[in-house]
């Protein structure tokens, strides 16, 4: 370290990609500072990812427990189940508690110092820290800015905590409303209609464009519709803008035609999450000291080393992670990030590759992804100048996923019709989010179709299907 400055890094914000960057700082044999103004661990560990899955773990239980059909299928009777609500938010808080306990340890362990307060750029290698304590200057050689992200709430709703509320108080499973409405149909209103249905609450979902789940390759969107919605409780309205929402009991909302904004419909229900997406938590953070704009949504710029941008200009020393950039909004993009921060401030330069990072929603059955929908994938033959290909392979063709009776369920690869190369991979059906890795690390390798086919998979397991994809993929190519 040179000796002129306090720390070689100092990471604002304790989320995922602030603990991410500093664990391989420290790798790296940097001394590292994390600066942290409310939770450690941010909105993965406490308000996201954890407690969500914890809520989707119990209540998956409830559904697979009371669903008659299926377990007489595999020759068992059940009786009455019953779950205690508050038993099962026990959980999740216990789970967020424990891997909060977690991630602060492994950082104190590593002698990452942990400063406690607001974190503020007063220069590109220069930040101030204000706490109940007062006011600290650092210096440090390289700054990492992870601020992450909150929630969206369109203008119109009115947000009261109890009766209408974003996923920061659904997180806590206070009360379970007999009728809830679910504005926006992205990952968070998927993963708590799983949530709520399973638990015994009727669902409306409201999405503001013309099709449910509108970031899923259609292929999925369409079995997802099949297997997540029509079987369920659930109600929909596509292409209906939730316009005004007034808390209270019953919560009424007035739902709007999405092309005139004419008020169509009114609703009355018992409870209304908003699930509208995030923004980043951009504001407060001195970035015009380092004469930096966020762009128009509030999130700060960066190219692929994710180096701050300032008029498309690097700023020297100040690097952006996480959420606080809206390029991927997921825990271990925002962790892969970091890492990609440290190699370059230890000059190994490296860049960050979006097209191999997977993503998944947790729902029953799970969903993932990696790259390319079919729909982008095309624009982009078209763009360059080269043909695509797909396959699909079905569970129900699965010895395993038949022998568990889950055989709804479908794995997709596009891949180039040249050269093998894999563009995008998409699953929905039992373990999906574990099976897409065989996809992201083939597409992170650059492995083309052609040679994994060649892989050898156990029988009977579920990553049958991806092999069987592999194997029809490479179809067509000499071996
Ligand atoms: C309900 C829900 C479920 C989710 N489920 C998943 C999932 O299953 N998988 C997945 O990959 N992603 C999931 N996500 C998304 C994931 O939580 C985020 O992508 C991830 O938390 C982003 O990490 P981050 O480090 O960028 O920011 P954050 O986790 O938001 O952390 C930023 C931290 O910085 C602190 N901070 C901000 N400004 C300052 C400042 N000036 N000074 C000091 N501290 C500051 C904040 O207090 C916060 O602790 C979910 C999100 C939600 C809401
Ligand atoms: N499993 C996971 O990885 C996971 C789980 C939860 C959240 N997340 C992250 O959290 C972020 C936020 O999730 P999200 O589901 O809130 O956002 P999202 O952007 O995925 O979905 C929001 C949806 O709301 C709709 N919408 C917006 N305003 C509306 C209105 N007024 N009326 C009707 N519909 C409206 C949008 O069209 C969109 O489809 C995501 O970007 C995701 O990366 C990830």
């Amino acid at each position: 370290m040179t000796q002129q400055f306090d720390y070689d890094l100092v990471i604002i914000g304790a989320g995922v990609g602030g603990h991410g960057a500093a664990l391989h700082a420290v790798d790296c044999g940097l001394k590292t500072a994390i600066i942290e103004a409310a939770d450690m661990g941010g909105t993965c560990v406490n308000r996201g990812c954890i407690p969500s899955k914890a809520l989707l773990a119990a209540s998956g239980r409830v559904r697979e427990l009371r669903d008659q059909h299926h377990l007489q299928s595999l020759g068992i009777q059940l009786g009455q189940v019953n779950f205690d609500r508050g038993q099962i938010a026990a959980h999740a808080d216990n789970l967020v508690d424990t891997i909060r306990g977690n991630l602060t340890n492994s950082l104190t362990r590593l002698k990452v110092e942990i400063i406690h307060g607001w974190g503020k750029v007063i220069g590109n290698q220069k930040v101030v820290v204000k706490s109940d304590a007062g006011e600290q200057t650092i210096t440090s050689r390289d700054i990492i800015i992870a601020s992450g992200s909150v929630p969206w709430v369109p203008p119109g709703i009115e947000i009261d905590g109890r009766t209408v509320f974003t996923s920061d108080d659904a997180i806590r499973l206070s009360w379970l409303p007999d009728w809830v409405a679910i504005i926006g149909s992205g990952y968070i209103g998927l993963e708590f209609s799983d949530v709520y249905t399973a638990l015994g609450s009727e669902v409306t979902i409201i999405e503001a464009l013309d099709t449910l789940m509108p970031t899923f390759d259609p292929d999925i969107a369409k079995i997802a519709k099949r297997v997540l919605i029509d079987p369920r409780d659930i109600d929909t309205h596509a292409g209906r803008l939730a316009k005004k929402v007034t808390p209270g009991s019953p919560v009424v909302i007035e739902l709007a035609d999405v092309k005139t904004k004419e008020v169509v419909e009114v609703l009355e229900v018992d409870a209304c999450l908003v699930a509208t997406g995030r923004i980043p938590a951009t504001d407060n953070l001195g970035l015009e000291a380092i004469s930096v704009d966020t762009d128009r949504r509030g999130f700060i710029p960066v190219n692929d080393r994710m180096q701050v941008l300032s008029q498309g200009e690097v700023v020297p020393h100040v690097y952006a992670i996480g959420d606080a950039t809206g390029k991927m909004m997921l825990a271990h993009a925002a962790s892969a990030q970091g890492i990609v921060v440290v190699e370059n401030i230890c000059e190994r330069p490296r860049d960050v590759n979006y097209r191999s990072i997977p993503a998944a929603a947790f729902t029953h059955p799970e969903i993932s992804f990696v790259g390319l929908t079919e729909p982008q994938a095309k624009e982009l033959a078209k763009t360059e100048g080269f043909k695509i290909n797909t396959v699909r392979s079905y569970f129900k063709a699965n010895s395993k996923a038949l022998a568990e009776s889950e055989a709804d369920g479908l794995a997709k690869l596009i891949y180039r019709e040249d050269t093998g190369e894999i563009l995008g991979g998409h699953i929905i059906g039992l373990h999906a989010a574990d099976l897409i890795h065989e996809v992201s690390n083939a597409v992170a390798q650059g492995q083309p179709v052609q040679s994994l086919s060649h892989l050898v998979h156990t029988h009977p397991t579920i990553s049958e299907v991806i092999d069987e994809a592999f194997k029809r993929a490479a179809t067509g190519f000499a071996h």
